[in-house]
C-alpha cells in the first residue's frame, strides 16, 4: 500500500529547473496525503517559479499515477501563493520601489543587434569599478546572453531558505555586480513565442522576490524592440532613467524613434541616447578611426528628442574577443577607447543620481 513516505520519496525526484533542488527540500510541494486511491498534494511556488507551474503538474501526476494502488492525483494550489501569483493586473502594487534597490537604470534600443547586452554589460561593470553596488538584470527573454559576456557558467542560481513565497533567489556574483537573468528562468526548449507572455507575467513579482543586496543601480538589460514584453516590463518597473542604444545608421533611427516614442509614451524618465559602433578603430592602427556604418544616427536621434548624446562607443575588434572570453572589455582592457567611454558614461550616471 502507498503510503506519504513512498510519495514523498517520488516526488523528491522532481527538481527546480533553476537550482536543482527538489521540489519536497524546497517545500514547493507540501501537504502530501494519501487516501487511497487518491493522493492529494498542496503546491506552494513562488513567482519565479511560475514558468515551471504546468512541467511541475505533469511530472506530478505522471510520478504519482505510477503507483499501482493510485488512480487520482489532485493538486492544491497555495492560495496565499496563488493569490500573489495571480496576474490580474490590480493585485499589484505598480511601481512600489523594490526593497535593496535605489536606482534602475534601463538599457533599450529599437531593434536587436545594435550592442545593447554589450552596453549594458560594460556600464554595469563600470558602474562597480566606480565603487557603486550594482546589479545586472538581464530581462532579454528572446536572447539572454549577459551570462555568457560575463563568463557566468552556472545556470542554477540559489534560493534562500524558508518555503514558497519567501523564497528569494540570490543572484550571482561576477566582477563586483550582482546578476540575475531571465534565462535562468526559462525552461529548456521553451519556444520564443511564450517568452513574451510568461515575461509579463512574472516579471511583477519576480524583481521583488530577489535577494538585491542594497544596490546603487540595477542596470536592465530589456528586451529589444517595442512589444508587449518591453511595454510591460516599462510599466512595471519603476525606472529612474533608460537609455535607448542605436548605431549612426540613419536606417537604424526609424525602430531607435519607435523605442523613444514608447518611454515618452510611457512616462519613462530618458537619460539620453548611447551611439554603439560609432567608428571602426583598427586594432593595429589606435589612431585610424573609419565610419563604417556611416555617421549621425546618435546625435540626430537625441537632438530631435532634446536628450543628451550620452556617449559613442566605438567598434573595437577586443569588445567581441574579450566578450567572448566572457570578460567585459571595461574589466580586461580599461585602457581601451571603448573602455574609456563606458567609465565616462558611468560616472554620468552616479552624477546625475548620486550627489
Ligand atoms: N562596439 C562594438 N564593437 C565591436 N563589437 C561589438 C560592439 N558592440 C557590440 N558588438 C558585438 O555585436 C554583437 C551583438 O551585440 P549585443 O549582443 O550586445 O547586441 P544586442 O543589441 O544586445 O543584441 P540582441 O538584442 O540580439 O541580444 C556581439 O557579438 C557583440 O560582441
Amino acid at each position: 500500500m502507498t503510503t506519504v513516505e513512498d510519495a514523498n520519496y517520488s516526488l523528491s525526484k522532481i527538481l527546480d529547473s533553476g537550482s536543482k533542488k527538489n521540489l519536497i527540500e524546497l517545500a514547493w510541494i507540501k501537504n502530501v496525503r494519501v487516501i487511497l486511491p487518491r493522493i492529494i498534494i498542496t503546491l506552494s511556488l513562488p513567482s519565479f517559479a511560475n514558468s515551471q507551474r504546468e512541467r511541475i503538474v505533469k511530472e506530478v501526476k505522471n510520478i504519482l499515477l505510477k503507483f499501482e494502488d493510485v488512480n487520482d492525483v489532485q493538486i492544491e494550489i497555495d492560495n496565499k501563493v496563488s493569490q500573489s501569483n495571480s496576474t490580474s493586473e490590480n493585485n499589484f502594487p505598480e511601481l512600489k520601489n523594490i526593497k535593496g534597490i535605489k536606482h534602475i537604470i534601463a538599457i533599450s534600443s529599437g531593434k536587436g543587434g545594435v550592442g545593447k547586452s554589450t552596453i549594458a554589460v560594460n556600464i554595469a561593470c563600470s558602474l562597480a569599478k566606480l565603487g557603486l553596488k550594482t546589479g545586472l538584470l538581464d530581462a532579454d527573454i528572446y536572447g539572454p546572453n549577459t551570462p555568457s559576456m560575463l563568463g557566468v557558467t552556472e545556470e542554477n542560481p540559489k534560493v534562500t531558505d524558508g518555503s514558497g513565497n519567501d523564497q528569494r533567489l540570490i543572484p550571482i556574483n561576477k566582477y563586483g555586480i550582482s546578476l540575475v537573468s531571465m534565462g535562468f528562468l526559462i525552461e529548456e526548449g521553451q519556444p520564443v513565442i511564450w517568452r513574451g507572455p510568461m515575461l509579463n507575467s512574472i516579471i511583477k513579482q519576480f524583481l521583488y522576490q530577489v535577494e538585491w543586496n542594497n544596490l546603487d543601480f540595477l542596470v536592465i538589460d530589456l528586451p529589444p524592440g517595442t512589444g508587449d514584453a518591453q511595454i510591460s516590463l516599462s510599466q512595471s518597473v519603476p525606472i529612474s532613467g533608460a537609455i535607448v542604444v542605436t548605431t549612426p545608421q540613419k536606417v537604424s533611427l526609424q525602430d531607435a524613434r519607435r523605442g523613444l516614442a514608447m518611454f515618452k509614451q510611457l512616462g519613462v524618465p530618458l537619460l539620453g541616447v548611447v551611439e554603439n559602433m560609432s567608428v571602426f578603430i583598427p586594432p593595429d592602427m589606435p589612431n585610424k578611426k573609419y565610419e563604417i556604418f556611416g555617421k549621425g544616427g546618435g546625435k540626430i536621434l537625441a537632438g530631435e528628442n532634446n536628450l543628451p548624446l550620452l556617449a559613442q562607443i566605438p567598434i573595437e575588434i577586443e569588445l567581441v574577443n574579450d566578450s567572448n572570453k566572457g570578460v567585459p572589455i571595461s574589466i580586461s582592457e580599461p585602457d581601451k577607447e571603448s573602455s574609456i567611454r563606458f567609465k565616462e558614461l558611468a560616472q554620468l550616471i552616479k552624477k546625475q543620481f548620486i550627489n
